[in-house]
């Protein structure tokens, strides 16, 4: 997110804030508070939020967005990044957010959280903190398990609740069809339906990895999964059906994002993804034709 950030007068910044999507994603086991230990590889993607935080002299926080349907209060995310900052480090400087919603909502991109680490890392820089990119990310997975990943650039291995992570070579250049059905679906009930004993099929983290590093496109591709799709494709079947219309129109490897319902499918050129995107557009209007980012 770093390279894209565009600063006026000292006291406004304008960021990226990218989108991911899950290459791998392993769960593997249920701590008692209900939270799951997992390991997954996650991979930011050309799908950004234009987020721009202004800082005020009235202590005040004010939040506009794009979106009409996203709350501006203390229920958004980004507002609640703020609210950490303020109250972390006794800032008396207030800061007016901007949400330029791009990022499909409740998607498993993980477009609330990136908004979050946009907040934090912008405040860290207007108010001349100098916090480490550790102590951003650990501020930031005070307000959900995906933020600390948005403080990268590329791909990471992701471990513990999502919060240990490792930067490893991404998944280059690769374009693909990416489709949001209308619905949206919630986290929380798609691990809360998560049966650990049920797994069939789980992914290669380390043969993916390696794969990564030597960018062997047949084994990435075929070492795409899931362990959460069985969960969301059983409770919402029009998720299967865009895997497979994915499928139909060409797509090298489909997978689900994170918890869903968000599906990508990877095309071998961009132009191969346009063509494929021209037809599911027409029933899924929030379709869209995105490379994978890697610095
Ligand atoms: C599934 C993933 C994969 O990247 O992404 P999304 O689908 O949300 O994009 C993440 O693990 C989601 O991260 P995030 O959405 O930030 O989760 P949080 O807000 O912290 O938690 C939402 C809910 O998910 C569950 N949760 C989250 C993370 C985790 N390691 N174990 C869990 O069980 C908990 O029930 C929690 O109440
Ligand atoms: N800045 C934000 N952007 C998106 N969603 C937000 C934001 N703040 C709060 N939310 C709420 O968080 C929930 C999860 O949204 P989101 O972060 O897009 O999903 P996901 O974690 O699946 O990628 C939604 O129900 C939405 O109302």
């Amino acid at each position: 997110m770093t390279t894209d950030t565009e600063v006026e007068h000292n006291t406004t910044i304008k960021l990226k804030a990218r989108a991911k999507i899950n290459l791998t994603l392993d769960v593997l086991s249920r701590r008692e508070n209900g939270y799951h230990d997992v390991e997954m590889l996650m991979q930011q993607i050309n799908l950004y939020d234009n987020v721009t935080v202004t800082k005020n002299s009235t202590g005040e926080i004010n939040l506009t967005c794009s979106d009409p349907f996203l709350p501006v209060d203390e229920k958004n995310i980004a507002y609640q990044a703020v609210k950490i900052m303020k109250e972390l480090y006794q800032l008396e400087e207030g800061f007016d957010l901007h949400i330029d919603k791009q990022i499909p909502v409740a998607a498993g991109l993980a477009g609330g959280s990136t908004d979050a680490a946009a907040v934090i890392m912008a405040i860290n820089q207007l108010c001349k903190l100098d916090l480490p990119v550790e102590r951003l990310q650990e501020i930031g997975f005070k307000l959900g398990a995906d933020v600390p990943f948005c403080f990268l650039e590329g791909c990471a291995l992701a471990k513990g609740l999502g919060e240990i992570l490792k930067p490893i070579r991404g998944f280059e250049h690769a374009w693909m069809v990416l489709v949001k059905p209308s619905f949206g679906v919630s986290t929380k009930d798609v691990y809360g339906g998560l049966d650990l004993d049920a797994i069939k099929h789980r992914p290669e983290t380390s043969k993916m990895i390696k794969a990564l590093e030597e960018q062997n496109k047949h084994v990435i591709l075929s070492g795409l999964c899931n362990v959460l799709e069985t969960v969301t494709l059983n409770l919402y079947p029009k998720v299967s059906e865009i895997k497979e219309k994915l499928n139909s129109y060409g797509a090298e490897g489909v997978l689900m994002s994170g918890s869903g319902p968000s599906v990508f499918g990877f095309f071998s050129s961009y132009e191969r993804a346009k063509k494929a995107h021209k037809k599911l557009k027409k029933q899924y209007p929030q379709s869209y034709v995105v490379s994978t980012y890697n610095l």
